[in-house]
């Protein structure tokens, strides 16, 4: 099968010009077919809090009212997405800019309220995402550029976690690529102590992911990133690395997941 490279690049690289441009001329330098994914959720909550809005995360997501909502589209799917791709045009990448509304690429369907209501959070499965339509942007040698919103068909946007967004993007082309995932963001990997850059946890599986969860090793956003990452390595992504933006091309640096 022939391989396709799909790299998740988190907030804390994108609201940093230069960490930014270094990274996508890691990223730049991967060979054959590829797709980006990125988040901005930094950037969010930074605007949202100018604008007055009271921005919440829980267990990793976003509660996304109507305010909200304006506020992600704006950043995510407008600044963020656009800077990314122009970004990528000037390295002779033909980034093409996508939310999951465009070529009906993604749909989603609301979060279902169980202890918490997210809003306009939106949840996204692997049958629902427009393989046909990717494998030909593919094909035709575009680069597609993937920001975090997402749509239900009716006309109603959602936001999504980037981190699911990456998933489950992979696991839909795994029955046609060999599949590499890789979350890059701003630490060295899944480290044992956060304070500590040189304790990176060199392989996560179901069992030790959830001793360090009960001892709040892992918190906050990584959780579902490694929810994502697990679930991904289950359902036939070939191989699923968290790594540091620099290490993009190291193929020993980071946390690998696995069964
Ligand atoms: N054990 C851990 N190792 C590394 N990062 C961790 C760990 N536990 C919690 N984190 C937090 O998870 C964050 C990454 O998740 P997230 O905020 O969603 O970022 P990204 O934008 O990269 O997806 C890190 O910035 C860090 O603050
Ligand atoms: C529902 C939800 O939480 N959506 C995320 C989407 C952006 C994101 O995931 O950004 P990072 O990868 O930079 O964290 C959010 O609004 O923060």
């Amino acid at each position: 099968m022939e391989k396709l490279t799909l790299v998740k690049i988190g907030g804390n690289i994108i609201d940093n010009e230069t960490a930014l441009t270094d990274f996508l001329n890691l990223f730049h330098q991967i060979q054959g077919k590829k797709i980006l994914v990125h988040g901005g959720g930094k950037i969010a909550t930074e605007l949202s809090q100018k604008l007055g809005l009271n921005p919440e995360m829980v267990k990793g997501r976003r509660i996304t009212d109507a305010e909200m909502l304006k506020v992600v589209t704006m950043v995510y799917a407008g600044l963020t997405n656009k800077t990314i791709v122009a970004k990528l045009q000037a390295l002779k990448e033909n980034a093409l800019g996508l939310t999951g509304a465009d070529g009906n690429v993604i749909v989603a369907e609301k979060r279902p309220i169980f202890e918490v209501d997210y809003g306009f959070v939106g949840d996204i499965t692997e049958e629902n995402i427009n393989t046909d339509f990717l494998r030909d942007l593919l094909d035709r040698n575009y680069l597609p550029v993937f920001s975090a919103i997402t749509h239900d068909g009716q006309g109603q946007l959602f936001n999504t976690n980037a981190d699911t967004v990456a998933s489950t993007i992979s696991i839909a082309l795994a029955q046609f690529y060999e599949v590499d995932l890789i979350y890059s963001f701003e630490k060295k990997g899944v480290l044992k102590d956060i304070n500590d850059e040189n304790s990176v946890i060199h392989s996560i599986n179901e069992l030790n992911f959830n001793t360090f969860v009960e001892e709040k090793i892992i918190a906050d956003g990584m959780i579902p990133k490694i929810t994502n990452a697990l679930q991904a390595v289950d359902k036939g992504v070939s191989k699923v690395i968290i790594k540091n933006a620099n290490d993009l091309l190291d193929a020993f640096a980071g946390t690998i997941v696995t069964k």
